[in-house]
């Protein structure tokens, strides 16, 4: 399925909705890092990313280590970020 990347104007107004997130240096993916009280709040958060993940179909490319959780989103689909990015980290941000 082809999904449009977003425009220069439209990753910017998606990355200034959002607070934490960052855009990486090839502007394809944007990145947040969580922290949480130990392994267990951090695993039970990204229990949670996960089933939002699978109820969008849009899955996050991402890693733990104890209580910390660093997640990147991009759209495989488009080559770099779309829409998808920014509902799934608004998504994300609303669990906290
Ligand atoms: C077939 C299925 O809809 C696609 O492979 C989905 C699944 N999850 C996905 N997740 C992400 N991050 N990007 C995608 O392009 C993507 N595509």
């Amino acid at each position: 399925m082809t999904i449009p990347r977003l425009t220069d104007a439209e990753r910017d107004a998606a990355l200034g909705a959002l607070s934490g997130w960052t855009l990486r240096a090839d502007g394809l993916a944007i990145s947040r890092d969580f922290r949480f009280a130990d392994f267990s709040e951090a695993f039970a958060f990204m229990t949670r990313v996960a089933l939002l993940a699978e109820q969008a179909d849009h899955h996050p490319e991402w890693s733990n280590v104890y209580n910390g959780v660093s997640i990147t989103l991009t759209t495989h689909d488009a080559g770099g970020l779309s829409h998808r990015d920014a509902a799934m980290a608004e998504a994300i941000d609303r669990l906290l």
